[in-house]
């Protein structure tokens, strides 16, 4: 291919780095920060979305002062050294603005229950004689220790108050979010669209998962593998079944498939085979086919297909997975905030390992408890078993071709 394009990256033997592919996903896929691509769910529907715009609280966080403690509400300069009788005044009732604390008075007053004018302080009842409140309506009075201003109240506002920012536009939207939302009163939000990607699984030697297994075939495991990672991110996944080597025969399928989608996802056919079905089926489409300096994920596609963007991941399963993580999800988070990006850790390795200088290499492993992080499986990008029983990505970055047990590395748990 020789179209102009800006996503492309030269010739085909150009290796390219991490960020630099990465740069390139983003802007393949910027379209989809789109305003228009919103749209206003209930908060129950919006777990795992992201934020289109800031949201600005509507109203104060606590909406009143109130009490910490259940105990009793008293006016602080009511208190002396030494302990200060006061007389028992009404209880606080739950839910209501109270009557103005009487000087002299104490008022038996519950967590969360609005403070009453007047009132500045509250004593726990642990530390009121009697420590037990009086029978509702009965005259009784109650000593308590002195205690300075603001003891044990949550003043109006002390989380967030009115007009602030109470959430920045592509916040993502876990349990926290969702629960402030809640208790700004808002019952709806609008978060972006989800992401649908067209997954396309290739290759004559591919078989459904649950048929037979005849000589020479393998078992499509990218399929379940990358919508399974999809999905947990958030991402609407449709699946096509698996695609022939016979590139007329992909193209049909994608044209066929792909009208609704955002994104085509493809696994295989990317590399330097005699039977390269990707590769072929895109030879009339702006598709670059690539390297990038990365193990494993090193063959890449990224362009569009009759318009829709499209990226060809390689074919090995822990290529495939390696690549929806460093390129797709970062890519969708950046834009997005959707779904959250991977946190990096930091953690040491349990036993030395080496890697190809001119690539950055991401292996498989077991973050340990005591900080330490043991490799699973060896680099092979065919260690799908191994891969399972890994629960982090471990980072080796280019440059770097040998580390030692007790080395720092950047851990993505999964
Ligand atoms: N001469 C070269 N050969 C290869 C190179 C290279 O640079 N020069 N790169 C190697 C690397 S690295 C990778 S990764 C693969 C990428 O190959 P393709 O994307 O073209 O994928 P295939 O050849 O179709 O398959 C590779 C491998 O993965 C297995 N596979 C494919 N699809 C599935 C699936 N759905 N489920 C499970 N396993 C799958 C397939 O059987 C192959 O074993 O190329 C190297 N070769
Ligand atoms: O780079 Mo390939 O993706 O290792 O096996």
């Amino acid at each position: 291919m020789t179209t102009a394009h800006p996503l492309r990256a030269g010739t085909a033997h150009q290796s390219r780095s991490v960020a630099g592919h990465l740069a390139a996903v983003t802007a393949l896929l910027a379209p989809l920060a789109a305003e228009s691509r919103a749209e206003v769910l209930p908060l129950r529907a919006a777990l795992g979305r992201a934020l289109v715009h800031d949201i600005v609280a509507p109203v104060s966080l606590p909406p009143f002062a109130n009490s910490q403690m259940d105990g009793y509400a008293v006016r602080s300069a009511d208190l002396h050294d030494g302990g200060t009788d006061l007389r028992v005044a009404p209880p606080v009732p739950a839910g209501s603005r109270p009557p103005a604390l009487l000087t002299g008075t104490a008022a038996p007053i519950m967590t969360g229950a609005m403070l009453p004018d007047g009132a500045d302080a509250v004593v726990p009842i642990e530390r009121a004689v009697p420590d037990s409140f009086p029978a509702a309506g009965s005259e009784a009075s109650v000593t308590l220790p002195a205690v300075p201003a603001g003891t044990f109240v949550r003043p109006a506002g002390s989380d967030i108050v009115a007009g602030g920012r109470a959430l920045a536009a592509r916040t993502h939207l876990g349990p926290a979010q969702l629960g402030l939302l809640a208790a700004l009163g808002r019952a709806d939000v609008e978060v972006f669209k989800a992401v649908t990607v067209l997954l396309v699984t290739t290759g004559d030697e591919v078989v459904e998962p649950g048929r037979e297994l005849p000589d020479g075939k393998i078992y499509d495991a990218n399929g379940t593998l990358l919508e399974a990672a999809m999905a947990e991110a958030g991402i609407d996944v449709r699946r096509t079944g698996i695609s022939t080597d016979e590139p007329g025969e992909l193209r049909k399928l994608l044209r066929a498939t792909s009208t609704e989608a955002d994104l085509i996802v493809t696994t295989g056919g990317v590399s330097k085979g005699a039977y390269e079905v990707v590769r072929q089926a895109m030879e009339d489409q702006p598709v670059d086919f690539l390297h990038v300096a990365m193990q494993p994920g090193g063959p890449q596609g990224i362009g569009t297909f009759d318009g829709v963007p499209f990226l060809g991941f390689p074919g090995n399963p822990v290529s495939c997975l390696v690549s929806f993580e460093m390129f797709l999800r970062p890519a969708l988070s950046a834009l997005l905030g959707a779904p959250a990006p991977r946190a990096p850790l930091r953690a040491r390795l349990g036993h030395g390992l080496t890697s190809p200088e001119r690539k950055h290499q991401v292996r498989r492993g077991n973050l340990q408890p005591d900080g330490t992080v043991r490799l699973e499986g060896g680099e092979g990008s065919h260690l799908v078993h191994a891969l399972a029983g890994s629960n982090a990505l471990v980072h080796v970055p280019e440059g770097v071709t040998e580390l030692a047990a007790g080395d720092e590395v950047e851990v993505w748990m999964l």
